[in-house]
């Protein structure tokens, strides 16, 4: 008998779930929103006794849930979500209700046609009154027959730009009634008579998002480090062209344009690989902290992890593609395994939290800071945004001689956000002196804000890359990481020139400086590229790639690949005589006339 499959490990093995999570992603796995939005939301929104009866079964695989929260009108704006949930005290039930078209839910994963259960944030309204978008756990389908149930319409919302073996769903409630119990009571609660009790913070709710968002930090960081072993690898057997005249095609990756196309990919991924580490360990630590009441870290969690997904998600999806390109025309080939790996990888510029959105929200969070700085208030003992309340030096220093761990640098990165944060702050102030309102002078910034946002969350990058390539006492393993940590560093101030250059304060001789270190880490890095990747110790199934075999028989396994296409099943396509054949026939006809 196939052997039985294990219970899903529920602790807070993040680590691993967030890897599962991309990789499932990519398999289109039927338990990819069970896993990583349905059991989460389980652990920190139901009440004790609703995990009792909830978390094994979960746990255990006894049904699919998904998390059916987007609706075919609202994905972003969650105030405006229709779904309603109405309380009624006479039968101690909600009725759920889709009341207009634009009120379908729209996207949820597996939602079409594998999940019987799913997570629905509904507008809560109970006597009279609506309390905002709350979750409830509701069945879906039968268990046996895994027909809708009554008042469910629910069905695949058809093909996507990728992501095609994930059957994202499209699901409407016609008066649908599910027990009281049935809303997560960990947070707010409604008392069988009705009366609402709300939660402690009213963004509790919300706590399955900032997860996946702690989590396509490190997703990300995965993709990017899959398709640099595939640009890498494949650049190391690929022959084209020559360096010295007469002395043979070389291999491409000896190409200082593939490197400059390649290297900075790799770059990136250990940079959001080791903030994807942090900013779970914060999403753990401050889960944790709310079930023992301290509500603290909630913001400081929000803003980084909506930072971190916009940045990290935005440079996957360009990384993903310079590698694509990098490989040529088997690039474009599915064998490459690039187009895979690209749509769900690009995926999450949208899911969990449009990235202009996430930029807008961490931005909040940098003008409150802001207005405290020009308040003359002191900073809160917070590493994450300490630096904006100090003075850095007037000018730029990355050209000094010595710059230990980088500081000089660093301190150029902290210059720009300090600086765009500010100066955004006090536009919106004068904007507001002018007789604009808020909300009007806030959207009349959003640009610059999102500049901020950017500049603060490359900040935090770059520190945590710094400070853990320091904390490595392996010296052989730390120089190479150090190559990757020059290159990363000297690349983002390239990225980021026209702000330290737009006030003067780093110079055009600075700049050349910069990517004289980025050209002298590339060729460090080179000898070691196909070891560093090879260290990854990917698997070939998990790359989907046949430009990326660890083996390196490219060229044999493409005809391989390419043979085995249904196409190629027959010589002779069946169709062929009746339709091609047939017109080039009459062609030969007309023209003997
Ligand atoms: C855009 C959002 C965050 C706006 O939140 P909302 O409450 O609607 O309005 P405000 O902008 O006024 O926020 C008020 C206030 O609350 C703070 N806040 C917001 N969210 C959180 C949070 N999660 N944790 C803590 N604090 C939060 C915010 O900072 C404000 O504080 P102030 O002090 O500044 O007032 C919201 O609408 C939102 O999150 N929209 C995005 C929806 C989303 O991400 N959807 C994902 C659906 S699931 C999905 O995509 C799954 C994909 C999986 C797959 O298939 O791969
Ligand atoms: C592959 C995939 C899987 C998904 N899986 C799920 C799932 O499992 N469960 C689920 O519930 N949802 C899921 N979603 C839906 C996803 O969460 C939403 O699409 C996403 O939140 C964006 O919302 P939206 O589609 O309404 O975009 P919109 O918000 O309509 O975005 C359109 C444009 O408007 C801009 N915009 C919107 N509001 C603002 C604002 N306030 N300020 C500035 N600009 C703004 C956006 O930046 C964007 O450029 C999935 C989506 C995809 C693509």
């Amino acid at each position: 008998m196939e052997h039985a499959p294990k219970a899903i490990d529920v602790t807070n093995d993040v680590e691993m779930r967030t890897f599962n999570f991309f990789t499932m992603g990519i398999d289109g796995h039927p338990l990819g929103l069970h896993l990583d939005m349905a059991i989460p939301t389980i652990l920190n929104n139901a009440d004790e006794e609703q995990q009792k009866d909830w978390l094994p079964k979960a746990a255990n695989r006894e049904f699919i849930a998904t998390y059916a929260q987007t609706e075919m009108g609202h994905g972003t704006n969650l105030k405006k979500l229709e779904t309603t949930a109405t309380y009624d005290p006479k039968t101690q039930e909600f009725v759920l209700n889709s009341p207009t078209i634009t009120s379908t839910k729209w996207w949820p994963g597996n939602l079409g046609k594998s999940s019987n259960y799913a997570v629905v944030m509904a507008q809560l309204y109970t006597q009279g009154k609506c309390h905002g978008a709350h979750p409830f756990f509701v069945q879906l389908r039968d268990l046996n027959t895994h027909k809708p149930l009554k008042g469910i319409t629910v069905g695949d919302i058809g093909p996507k730009f990728g992501m095609n073996t994930v059957d994202n769903g499209f699901l409407q409630f016609d008066h649908v009634r599910t027990p009281r119990r049935s809303m997560f009571m960990k947070h707010a609660k409604v008392l069988p008579d009705g009366r609402y009790v709300p939660p402690v913070h009213d963004k509790l709710n919300y706590s399955a998002m900032v997860f996946i968002r702690a989590a396509i930090v490190s997703g990300m960081a995965y993709h990017l480090l899959v398709t640099s072993t595939i640009a890498v690898r494949y650049s190391a057997i690929r022959r084209q062209g020559e360096i010295t005249p007469g002395a043979g095609e070389v291999k491409v990756l000896d190409y200082q344009t593939q490197q400059h196309r390649i290297f900075p990919q790799l770059a990136r991924g250990l940079a959001f690989r080791l903030s994807g580490q942090y900013i779970m360990k914060l999403y753990t630590q401050t889960m944790d902290d709310i079930r023992n009441g301290d509500i603290s870290a909630v913001p400081d969690l929000h803003a980084l992890s909506c930072g971190l997904k916009a940045v990290t998600t935005h440079h996957a999806a360009l990384g993903l593609e310079q590698c694509r390109m990098a490989c040529g025309g088997h690039g474009y080939s599915q064998a490459s395994g690039f187009p895979l790996h690209y749509s769900v990888a690009v995926g999450a510029c949208t899911y969990e939290g449009e990235n202009m959105v996430m930029l807008l929200q961490t931005a909040r969070h940098l003008m409150k800071i802001a207005k405290a700085i020009r308040a003359g208030q002191s900073p809160k003992s917070n590493k994450i945004v300490d630096y904006l309340f100090h003075k850095g030096p007037p000018k730029c220093l990355i050209d000094q001689a010595y710059d230990t761990n980088y500081r000089n640098v660093l301190e150029s990165f902290e210059h720009l956000a300090r600086r765009q944060t500010l100066e955004v702050y006090d536009k919106l102030v004068q904007l507001q002196q002018q007789g604009r309102n808020y909300e009007q002078a806030w959207n009349d910034c959003a640009v610059e804000l999102c500049k901020a946002t950017r500049a603060h969350v490359r900040t935090f990058l770059a520190r945590t890359f710094v400070e853990e390539i320091d904390k490595i006492s392996d010296l052989s393993i730390k120089s190479v990481l150090q190559d990757l940590l020059q290159l990363y560093l000297y690349y983002e101030v390239t990225e980021c020139a026209t702000g330290l250059l737009e006030d003067g304060f780093m110079t055009g001789q600075q700049h050349k400086y910069a990517k004289k270190k980025i050209y002298e880490a590339l060729e460090k890095i080179r000898p070691n590229a196909v070891s560093i990747v090879d260290s990854f110790d990917f698997q070939d199934r998990e790359l989907h790639s046949v430009l990326g075999r660890r083996d390196g028989n490219v060229y044999e396994n493409l005809l391989k690949w390419a043979q085995s296409s249904p196409l190629n099943k027959t010589d002779v396509l069946p169709f062929h005589h009746k339709y091609l054949g047939k017109m080039m026939e009459e062609a030969r006809q007309r023209s003997k006339i």
